[in-house]
Order: C-alpha cells, then structure tokens, then sequence
C-alpha cells in the first residue's frame, strides 16, 4: 500500500502506475523501444529525426508531469532511428518547474517498463573548464549531485525492490563502453576539435550561478552545471538501464568579475539550434552500434 503513499501534498506514483502508463503506451504502437533519449533545453530536433514516428502529446499520457519550459516541446516519440527502435523524451522536467523530485524521473521508471535497455540523455551546460568552449560537446563521465547533498534525491522514501536496490550503486553511473563508443564515432565523424569529457554538476535552478558559485564548483571539479540529467541518470541505474550523457556547452559561466557575460536561456537555445546537426548524427550513430553491441553480447 506504501507505493501510492502521500509525502507531504505530493502523491508518489509507484510500480503500478508505471505499469499502466507503460502498458497504456504499448497498447498504441507497434514500436518496442531498446534506447530512449532525453532531448534537453533546445535540443528537441533529435526526437523529429525519428521515422515511422507514434507521437503522445504528455498531456494525454496517464500519470505524466507537463513541459513547462521554452525549448521543451512536451511530445513523447516513439520511432525507429537508423532501424533501431526507440522512445524519445521532447521535452523533459526539472526541479525548478516546482514538481516533486520523483514526479521529474518518473519517465525514467516508464521507460524501463517499456523494455528499454539504454538511456541516452542530453542536456545544456553552461562550460565551467576553461578549456572548454561554447558549442562544444562533453561526454559525462561523471556528476556532482548538489539537490542529493541535501537529501532532495528522486530514490527517497519507500523503496521498491522490484525496480532496484535501496542503496544503488553510483560509482559506474555513466557506462565506460558507452562514453569510449562516443568518443569513436565522435573521431569518425570529425568532431574531434569539439568533443570533451567531463564532470556535470546539477543545481536546482531556475536561477543562475553567481560569480562566486561558478568558482567553488569549478575548484570542486565540475567541468558543466546545468539544472537536469542527474535525478534521471539516477533512477535509471537504480532499476538497472545503461545510461550514456552529455552536455553541450551552450554559454561559458561567468567567472570573472570584469566579465560583461550574462547567462541567458536565449543564448542557450540559440546554441543548441546550431549543434544539432551533428548532436543527431552522434547520437543515432550511437544507437545503430548499441542494437549491434547486444547482438554480439548475445
Ligand atoms: O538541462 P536542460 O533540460 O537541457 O536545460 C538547461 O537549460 C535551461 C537553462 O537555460 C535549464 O533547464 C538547464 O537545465
Ligand atoms: N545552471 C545552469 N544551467 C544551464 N543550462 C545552460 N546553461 C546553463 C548554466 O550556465 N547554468
């Protein structure tokens, strides 16, 4: 009975409720998805790249929270990519859009339900490394979790052991094979000059990072901060997905005090529209070698 408990005024939606909207979803289209993709902020072209497209507007999804933000269409896609079947968020939630941590990474539980194996998720990152440059793309190889740090993390309370453990495991979050077949593809492709790796920091946003925040992240070992990813990438390991992230750099965050930068969502739509292109071509690239790693697993 826990698993449709109230915490404070927010119903938490347990395995039977996944189940439903999973089943719910089945019921109206051929596709089994094995990949599902998070598009982030401006990024939502990836999902219209998808052929033979079933599309769900989320407002018509049992359970599913509603897109908020510019940038985030709200259209759940299912379609095949290169012949792969996959799901793909258009759209996705964050903190700051004021819904209950578990109600963001719900599509996360919905996902698994759906049988897919692998999340690829995407997002946009102010560049906190000084190496790092507007429109470059970095690999997460790991996250800095700053909500978790205060105990605002998406696996608290009742845990249900038919999704995973109490106490997942983090240190292997983002697959090693994943990352090292990005960078491939990435070097195939020619992107070498702007492909990166690196560590992401989330924040609960909306706001920006100050000039002294920038700073203590950066000294912290964050590479990338940005407002998403991290409560997703959780749940996903939590109930066992594979999981690949990256960030594009979309702004530098400001770190100097004679700066005249200012950080605005603008400028990070803006950026997103010019790297599409080759945001698309990495990743259903990606998606093509991930169907042929399981084949050869097999
Ligand atoms: O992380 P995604 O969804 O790409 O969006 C990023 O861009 C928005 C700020 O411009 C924030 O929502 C931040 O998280
Ligand atoms: N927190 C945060 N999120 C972002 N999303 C895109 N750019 C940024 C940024 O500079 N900071």
């Amino acid at each position: 009975l826990f698993l449709v408990a109230e915490t404070g005024f927010h119903r938490i939606y347990g395995y039977d409720d996944c189940k439903a909207t999973a089943d719910w979803l089945l019921a109206q289209t051929d596709v089994r998805p094995i990949v599902g993709i998070v598009c982030g902020s401006g990024m939502g072209g990836l999902a219209d790249t998808l052929k033979n497209q079933v599309a769900f507007s989320y407002e018509d999804i049992p359970h599913f929270p509603q897109s908020t933000v510019h940038g985030h269409a709200g259209r759940l896609v299912f379609g095949t990519l290169k012949g792969r079947p996959c799901v793909c968020m258009q759209g996705r939630f964050h903190l700051y859009e004021g819904y209950p941590i578990q109600k963001i990474t719900l599509p996360m539980r919905i996902f698994k339900l759906l049988g897919v194996e692998t999340v690829i998720l995407t997002n946009a990152a102010g560049g906190l490394n000084q190496d790092f440059k507007v429109g470059d793309v970095m690999i997460i190889k790991d996250h800095l979790n700053v909500p978790g740090f205060a105990g605002n993390n998406p696996l608290s309370g009742p845990n249900d052991e038919r999704f995973g453990v109490r106490f997942p495991c983090m240190s292997d979050a983002y697959d090693r094979e994943l990352q090292q077949m990005a960078m491939e593809i990435g070097q195939e492709l020619g992107y070498g000059d702007f492909l990166r790796e690196g560590v992401y920091c989330v924040l609960g946003g909306p706001s920006f990072e100050t000039i002294a925040e920038c700073r203590m992240l950066h000294r912290l070992g964050a590479d990338a901060v940005g407002m998403s990813t991290v409560h997703e990438v959780l749940v996903a390991r939590h109930c066992g997905m594979r999981v690949f992230a990256l960030s594009l750099i979309t702004n530098q965050a400001v770190m100097d005090y004679d700066s005249e930068e200012k950080a605005n969502h603008e400028e990070v739509l803006q950026t997103g529209k010019q790297r599409a292109e080759q945001l698309e071509r990495l990743v259903s690239t990606m998606v093509t070698r991930i169907e042929q790693n399981n084949n050869n697993d097999a």
